[in-house]
């Protein structure tokens, strides 16, 4: 394989005010190579891949491209460059055609005299559709009607469609499912069958192993190591990305999976849609209760379900005392939390500040008469930053400029500040780093010791093993066996189940 470097960073830092999100890092990316770049929460990968495809600029130093002095002005110039990224944020616009989002700012290319040949533009959406295996999808038809995967999807072929040299995957895999994964494991390998480069971010360890060629790894904004295929080792790793020798237990390890008969929470024969198909289930206090599944088993709408954001068609969620769930607001007065596993969209209001996003569930709580103060916000607010060790410049910050991991903490803070009793946790350590996922673990166990009780949806097999006193699997629609807490528990039993 002909190697050289086609992108040198060059002393790049980059500040947010106080927060020096990246510090001097030089690194040389070389043609052809799969380069994985990993980092706890908040260690700067998504900065240095922002400036490298142009979000905004660095605060000091400079690329290099192909040998020549690089600075986009903007993402589309970026593109021009043959830079192109998805990112974990961006997303499709709503209100247009799937095929209308591919080619945004591309329209020119289907125009005429003024007047776009929407025929041409949809034979092209199908073929770059096709290009990468993505069949199920329509270029005519309103983009809303598909569901987050699918527009994750649209936004790989928008920024694969300027044919680019260099492709940015900014942790986009955990958001989906096997289907989805294997599409973007299928570009990459294209990418290195044709020479091309590609610098994916996760925080899937393992994924990033088996796939890359050479990996990155960043630490508080400074560059530690890059390391090439033959140096790479999970534990060496791990101790470069947090700086210590990790020890201590990552799971609960305890394989008691005893807990009070007492029913917090019944699901009576749920049926929604196509997704569920008559589910029941019991949650005891103390309990934490694992439902596992592929994606699309009914799993995530069991969540909703649950937390009354999603009415069924037929059967009822009700709470100790008989209360039936019907709505969200119930279930928040009813001391519920929900983390969703759409984190962005549906868990936090990024443009509010941390504050804000934690008082919002506890307001009733707070209020003394028709006013809240100030001041007890604020203090109701430091506790759970404090507690949970929020890294943030202050409270006043927006969510947005957060981490992934400081972001998944204020939503558990949300939740534990309004003393939630039941926690209905959606892939609640999608996205983390290992540091936060031993803390929400270790979290998640103490709120059981408490006697709360826990439902963890996840796709994450060993967590479901390592932290669930019981496990249901789900399958098409329905749950198709339970698992009780034991040392003999494995991945294979779960995952005959499950397919
Ligand atoms: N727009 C912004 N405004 C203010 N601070 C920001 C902004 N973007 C990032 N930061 C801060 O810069 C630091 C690096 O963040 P960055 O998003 O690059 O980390 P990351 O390694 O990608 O983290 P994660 O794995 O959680 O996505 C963090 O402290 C973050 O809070």
């Amino acid at each position: 394989m002909n190697s050289k470097a086609i992108l040198k960073v060059k002393n790049i830092s980059k500040d947010f005010g106080l927060t020096h999100a990246l510090k001097d890092v030089c690194v040389e990316i070389e043609q052809g190579e799969i380069i994985g770049l990993i980092g706890e929460n908040g260690s700067g990968k998504s900065t240095l891949s922002s400036i490298i495809s142009g979000v905004y600029p660095a605060s000091l130093g400079e690329l290099e491209l192909d040998g020549e002095f690089y600075k986009p002005s903007d993402t589309r110039d970026a593109q021009m460059h043959g830079i192109s990224m998805i990112a974990q944020e961006m997303g499709t616009l709503p209100g247009i055609r799937v095929a209308d989002n591919i080619f945004l700012g591309k329209e020119h290319l289907f125009a005429k005299a003024g007047v776009i040949n929407r025929k041409k533009m949809y034979q092209e959406a199908l073929k770059a559709m096709e290009k990468i295996g993505i069949t199920n999808i329509r270029p005519e038809a309103p983009i809303v009607q598909y569901s987050l995967e699918d527009r994750k999807l649209i936004e790989v072929v928008r920024a694969l469609y300027s044919n680019p040299k260099i492709f940015i995957v900014d942790e986009t895999t955990t958001a989906l499912s096997q289907r989805g994964r294997d599409i973007i494991y299928g570009i990459i390998k294209q990418f290195r069958k044709e020479n091309k480069t590609v610098l994916f971010i996760s925080h899937d360890l393992k994924e990033l192993m088996e796939i890359c060629t050479q990996m990155i790894v960043l630490r508080d904004g400074v560059l530690i190591a890059q390391l090439e295929k033959e140096e790479f080792n999970e534990e060496k790793i791990k101790e470069l990305m947090v700086g210590r020798k990790l020890t201590g237990d990552y799971y609960r390890s305890d394989y008691d999976g005893h807990c009070e008969d007492e029913v917090v929470l019944s699901a009576d024969n749920l049926y929604i849609g196509t997704s569920l198909k008559g589910v029941s289930l019991k949650l005891h206090k103390g309990e934490i209760l694992g439902i596992g599944g592929l994606t699309d088993c009914g799993m995530h709408e069991l969540g909703k379900a649950l937390f009354g954001v999603k009415s069924p068609l037929y059967g009822e969620v009700r709470l100790q005392n008989q209360e039936k769930i019907i709505s969200e607001k119930q279930a928040i007065k009813n001391k519920i939390g929900y983390v969703s596993k759409n984190r962005d969209q549906e868990a936090l209001i990024l443009s509010a500040s941390i504050m804000e996003n934690i008082v919002i569930p506890s307001y009733p709580k707070l209020k003394k008469g028709p006013l809240i103060l100030k001041k007890s916000e604020k203090e109701f607010t430091n506790k759970q930053v404090e507690s949970l060790n929020i890294k943030c410049r202050e409270i006043t910050q927006d969510v947005r400029e957060l981490s992934g991991g400081n972001k998944q903490k204020v939503v558990f803070g949300k939740w534990l500040g309004n003393e939630s009793e039941i926690f209905i946790l959606d892939c609640p350590t999608r996205g983390i780093d290992i540091g936060v996922k031993a803390f929400m673990y270790q979290l998640m166990y103490q709120l059981k010791k408490e006697g709360k009780s826990i439902i963890m949806i996840s796709e994450e097999l060993p967590e479901l093993i390592g932290m669930s006193d019981r496990i249901l699997i789900m399958k098409d629609g329905k749950i198709q066996k339970s698992f009780e807490r034991s040392e003999s528990l494995n991945e294979t039993k779960l995952i005959r189940e499950m397919v």
